[in-house]
């Protein structure tokens, strides 16, 4: 963001600049006696506050109109606790007026604008969040989202699955890897169904936090994921699956068997690839050794 706000930060520093070569100009040296070290503890934490406040906005707002009242207005109050501080040690003659007011005028000023700023913060805040709500009561309303684990269903797969297989590029690989976890239905039985709940929950959040930004992990069916994994060879889905198998031990305690399948995705439909995934799948358990279980391992 600093790129953005350079030219204005330049000017804004080098008036700064201007009238503290003036100040040393005009004023005088103050003697040590004379000095409040107090008083210029105080202003010097409050301009190191308004240099943090500047460089908090500078780093975390886009450009516009919210923004600049926000800059200008931290930036007059640092200018201020910038001549407040210098006026601590130096003594200017009773006829210079200018400086006193360059020192008083620019803080309420400077207030000012800093709250109209916070205000248009506040509103645009309101807007985002209300895009936001509803944005993500469409995706509940078109269940999207697995109500559990807040990851997206089965739906929305095959959309984005879709989408993926008519917008790939020739030579573009997609692959898809499906995570089952065996004897889910005995764990259900030992540990109660909310263990089961948890246990979901918990497996949701990590595996999603093992991919890329790019990759999309669905909640396929009950204890049955599946990730789509844009630009993604088979041999790099497989070691995927290796590394979350093996790390699965540090996750859970539980002694879980982690069952995964990688498919590489044709030119076919959402449907075609996913009921071929549910074969390879059921082929993968049944005939571990079958050539669909090619890409597949069992974990314990
Ligand atoms: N706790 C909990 N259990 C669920 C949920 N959805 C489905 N299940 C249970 O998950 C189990 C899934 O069935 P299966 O795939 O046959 O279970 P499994 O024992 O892992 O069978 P294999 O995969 O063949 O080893 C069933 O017992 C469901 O009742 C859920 O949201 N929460």
């Amino acid at each position: 963001m600093w790129r953005y706000h350079r030219q204005k930060l330049s000017v804004c520093l080098l008036l700064l600049l201007a009238v503290l070569v003036l100040a040393f100009h005009q004023g005088e040296l103050k003697d040590w006696a004379l000095r409040d070290s107090v008083d210029s503890l105080g202003e010097a934490v409050t301009l190191a506050v308004c240099g943090a406040w500047l460089s908090l906005i500078i780093s975390s707002r886009p450009v516009g109109r919210i923004t600049n009242y926000l800059f200008f207005g931290s930036f007059l109050l640092l200018f201020s606790a910038t001549l407040d501080l210098a006026d601590e040690v130096l003594d200017y003659p009773p006829e210079q007026r200018l400086l006193s007011w360059l020192e008083s005028f620019p803080a309420p000023i400077g207030m000012v604008l800093l709250t109209i700023g916070l205000f248009g913060w506040h509103r645009e805040q309101q807007v985002i969040s209300r895009q936001l709500q509803g944005r993500e009561g469409f995706l509940r309303d078109h269940q999207l989202i697995d109500p559990l684990t807040q990851l997206y269903g089965p739906v929305y797969l095959h959309a984005v699955l879709n989408r993926e297989i008519k917008l790939r590029r020739p030579g573009q690989t997609l692959s898809l890897l499906l995570l089952d976890i065996q004897g889910f239905a005995g764990y259900n039985r030992n540990f109660g169904v909310s263990a089961g709940d948890e246990l979901l929950q918990r497996l949701a959040i990590w595996f999603a936090g093992q991919l890329r930004p790019q990759d999309v992990i669905c909640r396929y069916s009950g204890d049955c994921f599946v990730v789509l994994l844009p630009d993604t060879p088979p041999s790099s889905a497989e070691l995927l699956a290796q590394h979350l198998q093996s790390q699965l031990q540090h996750i859970c305690t539980e002694p879980l068997v982690l069952q995964t399948v990688v498919q590489p995705v044709q030119d076919q439909s959402a449907a075609a690839a996913l009921q071929q995934l549910e074969l390879s799948l059921l082929q993968a358990k049944t005939q571990p050794s079958s050539r669909h279980a090619a890409y597949s391992r069992v974990w314990y």
